[in-house]
């Protein structure tokens, strides 16, 4: 029907690999973020927390009246019992979780109402204008469009306006084909609901009096349903004959035969709606199930593609254009988008049209100050520790070392969470100021394993190559050295060997991802050198790498050291 309206420079978006993110299933829409059903659900976990704690101390009575058959048990339970012994330092941990959207945002009173003011079009039945959000990472910029989505999508079942938001993480679904099926399965999803609930009335309908005895009244039929579904507005008879629109329930049938047929193209129009599948489709069509799914009824779409860049880096700003220019062709429906995204820079890659509508309306995340990380983890402290956990110095100690960051959130609830969770390893009643301190150490670790593992393979052995000459005690490392440690690696590992000018180039991508540090020195007339030392822990750093089962198969390194000495 709307077949080759697409734009698409990207002939590879048809070739999708089957392998849908598993992420984005889990990537909380809107409506799905459990805000208001999380803390029934953690009650319930304490309660069940609760009555664990007491069935162990039941079962560990029990063992001690039958000690002797049952001693092996014992000592199972005796090793959860010394764990349970300790006062809780959690209230509720998954409050600290990035996973929770929280009810109250500190400090982005500003950009909340600035949304807001947009966004308010859209329960008019206007069309917002389409917003771009950035600001570095961890600055709230999801956590507060999420809040607003929630507000908005309330608010307009309050007032009965057809308003809908969805969210899409674009790291994960980051190509034109899978953002398009998405939100096309996304909006037959809620067509299909909305005609399997109109049949469902209109039958009720069919089995009042006046339709079984064959000739309806109009005005007493209109009555004797309940007309509680109103989004859509349009009568039948300004219908478009391709657009079917759902508002007949309150209106009148002529005749059963009349109210019978309404019920089969409401059926006829279910069948139609064919989920698209993550691969295999031609891109245009995608594009034209996804457009006959939101134009199906009147609706203005938020369509919130967070990490927008992402989208535009891995694919292009094919998806933006068409999604911009859709509203000059719906007929019932309107969408408006809102980009969010840590990197303003990616607006130099957009096509100028695609620019200046994405970019309608632009709103700033700033960092957060030390003080202001203090206020937002001072509120969730509230909610997720017991109270008198924490001594006086750990949330100012979270705030200063995240403030130290770039002012993120996530990193400052992550050092929180962390130096609780130590404090509970230890068996202690509080959290000092050392749990947080320690927490630091640990997360800074935790991004160099990660840092590590997922180094392509080339840039793994170059790695391995300088902590071999590190554990053999060589000192002031230079490229050379490393090249000829690599080569031998290269050739036992069986893998392309690089040039000696790539290697450098590998190093100092290292040496700017934290692992190594490399200083050039002079070297008089000889030139001048590069050398080479490790930023990171030499044990864990090559415990990572010989994780790979590619590295793993080098039975003994130590001779290769020797190699340095062959030059
Ligand atoms: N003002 C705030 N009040 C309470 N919690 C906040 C606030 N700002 C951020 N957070 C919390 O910090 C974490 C990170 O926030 P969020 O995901 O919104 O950041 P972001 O700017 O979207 O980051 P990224 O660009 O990396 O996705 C979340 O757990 C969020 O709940």
């Amino acid at each position: 029907m709307h077949n080759n309206r697409i734009h698409n420079n990207s002939s590879s978006d048809n070739l999708e690999s089957s392998h849908e993110n598993k992420r984005d299933s889990q990537s909380t829409s809107p409506t799905e973020s459990g805000d208001f059903t999380l803390d029934e659900d953690m009650s319930q976990d304490n309660n069940h927390s609760d009555t664990a704690n007491s069935n162990t101390r039941n079962r560990t009575s029990s063992a001690s009246e039958d000690d002797i058959d049952h001693s092996e048990n014992r000592e199972e339970q005796g090793l959860f019992d010394n764990l349970l012994s300790g006062e809780p330092i959690f209230e509720n941990k998954e409050v600290l979780r990035p996973s929770y959207t929280p009810r109250k945002l500190p400090h982005r009173t500003e950009q909340i109402n600035q949304m807001a003011t947009i966004l308010v079009s859209a329960l008019r039945g206007d069309t917002p204008s389409n917003i771009l959000i950035y600001g570095k990472t961890g600055t709230g910029k999801t956590a507060s469009a999420k809040f607003v989505s929630q507000e908005l999508e309330s608010t307009s079942q309050k007032y009965d306006v057809a308003c809908e938001v969805e969210y899409i993480n674009c790291e994960v679904t980051d190509t034109q084909y899978r953002v398009l099926a998405q939100l096309a399965n996304k909006f037959i999803e809620k067509n299909r609901n909305q005609i399997d609930k109109r049949i469902d009335e209109l039958k009720t309908l069919q089995s009042s009096d006046q339709y079984l005895s064959g000739s309806a009244s109009s005005a007493e039929s209109i009555d004797s349903v309940d007309t509680a579904d109103d989004t859509i507005s349009k009568s039948p008879d300004e219908s478009t004959g391709e657009y079917l629109n759902l508002s007949d329930i309150a209106s009148p049938f002529d005749s059963a035969r009349d109210l019978d047929d309404r019920i089969e193209s409401l059926r006829a129009d279910r069948e139609e709606m064919e989920l698209v599948p993550m691969t295999g489709w031609p891109t245009d069509r995608v594009y034209s199930t996804f457009f006959d799914a939101v134009d199906y009824h009147e609706r203005v779409a938020v369509i919130m593609l967070d990490e927008v860049d992402k989208l535009v880096e891995k694919s292009g700003d094919d998806t933006l254009y068409n999604l911009s220019r859709m509203n000059s062709e719906l007929d019932n429906s309107r969408i408006s988008i809102i980009g969010i995204s840590n990197d303003l820079k990616f607006t130099d890659f957009l096509d100028p049209r695609v620019k200046s509508s994405l970019g309608e309306e632009e709103i700033v995340f700033p960092p957060y100050d030390a003080n202001q990380l203090r206020d937002i983890l001072q509120y969730r402290a509230d909610v997720s520790f017991k109270s008198d956990a924490l001594t006086d110095d750990v949330i100012p100690l979270c705030a200063a070392f995240a403030a130290q960051e770039h002012g993120d959130a996530r990193r400052a609830l992550d050092l929180l969470r962390t130096a609780g969770e130590l404090a509970e390893r230890s068996q202690t009643n509080t959290v000092e100021e050392d749990h947080v301190r320690q927490a630091q150490d640990k997360i800074e670790l935790d991004r160099v394993i990660e840092v590590v593992r997922t180094l392509p393979t080339q840039s793994k052995i170059v790695l391995y190559s300088i902590i071999l000459l590190e554990k053999n005690g060589v000192h002031s490392i230079n490229t050379g050295e490393v090249f000829n440690i690599y080569k031998r690696l290269c050739e036992e590992l069986d893998t392309d060997v690089l040039t000696q000018r790539r290697v450098t180039d590998l190093i100092s991508e290292l040496d700017m991802l934290g692992i190594v540090n490399a200083i050039v020195v002079s070297k008089g007339r000889y030139g001048r050198t590069k050398e080479i030392s490790l930023s990171v822990p030499i044990e864990e750093t090559e415990t990572v790498l010989l994780s790979d089962s590619r590295l793993g198969n080098i039975e003994n390194a130590q001779p290769f050291v020797q190699a340095r000495f062959d030059n």
